[in-house]
């Protein structure tokens, strides 16, 4: 059959360039599928929302050869069933319908070589499959754009025959690989050509001169589900998926499998699964009868789906267990992960923070009074004598006293506070928002309770300890960063070290 091409739409801006070498191999590939005038001429008709019987009849007399053949059809022992013969190609197309006209119109055009082998019968299998579950879908979700979706679905791997007469070896080889998903197929075509074969068959398509909504439904007819704003696209691009579904080996299997995938990003609720795979289980044998295949085997729709819904039951319950279990590992690596780093900042024998951690929010708290005109004090205390003590009392009793003195500090301090170890027998503590005086009152109820509460009891007798407080607030002194505000506190201890111990300095006074 010779391939007329009525006007190349290849030119068009809207379908997607392909890779250059393939675009210039297609060029030259004498062998690409060929569609005539009349087939072009009925893919636009399939293109009116409101095509008629008619309108496909008038398309299809302009070939004789091929209104005698749909007549024969139509007469054929499948659809004749008791009716009388029929003559005309009004009548062969009301008897066959739109959709088993379309197809029929597009074997005879492309299904040239019958005896074409597994792979084509897989291809054209899954389109006609395909190319009813998009009708059945659109008739669900968008009923006007029911044959222009059947249309699409059922050239969407037309590409794959260009790709097979272009690289016959290397399609083959590709496609022939049972074990592969057709996202798989997608997926190695890029490898190998550069783009999938939805590229290519709507490049086909294009240059075959059908209308260019048709040719770009095709480029789109692959695309990732839910991404699309069209609902006619959600139909063709869900087709596909649901005919490898049914010629899946384990169809209950594939099914809830798929269903389980497009549960987070199919949400229409319109969607009858039940009427969808009731249509092509009807409407399967007439179509794989046109194109002389083998009828997929047929499923018990209702069976199927209950099956499907009690492993969709089973998967989730088994995906839900095993995310639980994620989940819990999960929050034990957070917890011990939050305990790391809250050890990493206590002080091991007080329980109190250690220097880093001080430092560290000394630092944003200074930042943050300098934004915010706040102010904060540090109260800076060193243990008196402390050498003295561990000297005479032994060093575990010089421990004891620190994790003691440690406790009453973590007792003294309020909510919003930071007290923490600052090394050997040194304190500091961060008091937000305290003013001198604040803070003055903080250090003489540490003084107080230090005087009152013995740290430690040796040999029956009660251990007391000093300290010697200093004190800087932020508020007393142009301190340009939080390190100059310890060292002021610190300088205010020393102040009452040299004079005599056991007392309160603060900064500048
Ligand atoms: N038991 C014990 N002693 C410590 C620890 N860290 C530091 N020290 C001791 O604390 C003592 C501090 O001595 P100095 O810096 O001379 O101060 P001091 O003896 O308290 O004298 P003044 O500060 O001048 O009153 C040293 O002997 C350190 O060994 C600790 O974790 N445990």
């Amino acid at each position: 059959m010779t391939g007329i091409i009525s006007s190349d739409n290849t030119h068009h801006l809207a379908i997607p360039a392909l890779p250059g070498f393939l675009q210039s191999d297609l060029d030259q590939c004498a062998r690409l599928p060929s569609l005539p005038t009349v087939a072009i001429r009925v893919l636009e008709v399939a293109g009116y929302p409101d095509a008629t019987l008619n309108d496909y009849a008038n398309a299809i007399e302009q070939d004789p050869a091929l209104t005698l053949r749909l007549i024969s059809l139509a007469n054929s022992a499948f659809y004749a069933r008791q009716q009388t013969e029929t003559h005309s190609c009004r009548e062969a197309t009301s008897r066959l319908g739109l959709d088993a006209t379309l197809a029929a119109v597009l074997s005879f055009s492309l299904w040239r070589d019958r005896q074409s082998g597994d792979l084509i019968q897989r291809i054209w299998g899954r389109s006609i499959v395909s190319a009813l579950a998009a009708r059945s879908l659109a008739e669900q979700l968008c009923p006007e754009e029911a044959s222009f979706v059947f249309t699409a679905a059922l050239l969407q791997d037309i590409g794959m025959l260009a790709l097979l007469a272009v690289y016959p070896k290397d399609a083959h080889d590709l496609y022939a690989n049972t074990t592969f998903s057709h996202a798989q197929l997608s997926r190695g075509e890029h490898l190998r050509f550069g783009c999938d074969h939805s590229s290519v068959g709507s490049w086909l398509a294009a240059k075959w001169g059908v209308p260019v909504s048709l040719a770009q439904a095709i480029s789109a007819s692959h695309d990732e589900i839910g991404t699309q704003k069209e609902t006619y696209l959600l139909c063709l691009r869900l087709s596909g998926p649901i005919a490898d579904t049914w010629l899946s080996a384990n169809p209950s299997q594939a099914l809830a499998t798929l269903l389980r995938q497009l549960s987070p990003v199919v949400t229409t609720p319109a969607i009858s699964l039940s009427d969808l795979l009731k249509n092509v289980q009807s409407q399967l044998p007439l179509l794989t009868n046109l194109f002389e295949l083998t009828v997929p085997s047929s499923h018990d729709t209702e069976a199927l789906i209950i099956q499907a819904q009690q492993l969709l039951f089973q998967q989730t319950f088994v995906l839900n267990a095993r995310l639980n279990a994620q989940q819990q590992e999960l929050d034990e690596l957070q917890q011990r992960q939050t305990e790391l780093e809250e050890r990493s900042r206590r002080d091991p024998l007080t329980g109190l923070s250690n220097r880093a951690w001080l430092e560290e929010q000394l630092h944003k708290r200074f930042e943050y009074c300098q934004t915010h005109d706040h102010t904060m004090s540090v109260v800076f205390i060193d243990l008196d004598h402390f050498k003295k003590l561990n000297d005479r009392f032994g060093h575990q009793t010089g421990d004891r006293v620190l994790e003691r003195f440690g406790r009453v500090l973590g007792s003294l301090v309020r909510e919003g506070d930071l007290a923490g170890r600052y090394g050997g027998e040194e304190f500091l503590i961060i008091l937000p928002d305290e003013s001198a005086k604040g803070a003055q009152r903080f250090a003489k109820r540490i003084a107080k309770r230090l005087a009152e509460t013995p740290m430690e009891t040796v040999d029956g007798k009660p251990l007391f300890v000093s300290v010697s407080i200093g004190i800087a607030c932020l508020s007393d002194g142009g301190f340009g960063n939080g390190r100059e505000l310890i060292d002021a506190a610190d300088q205010s201890m020393y102040y009452i070290k040299r004079n005599g111990r056991g007392g309160i300095s603060l900064y500048g006074h």
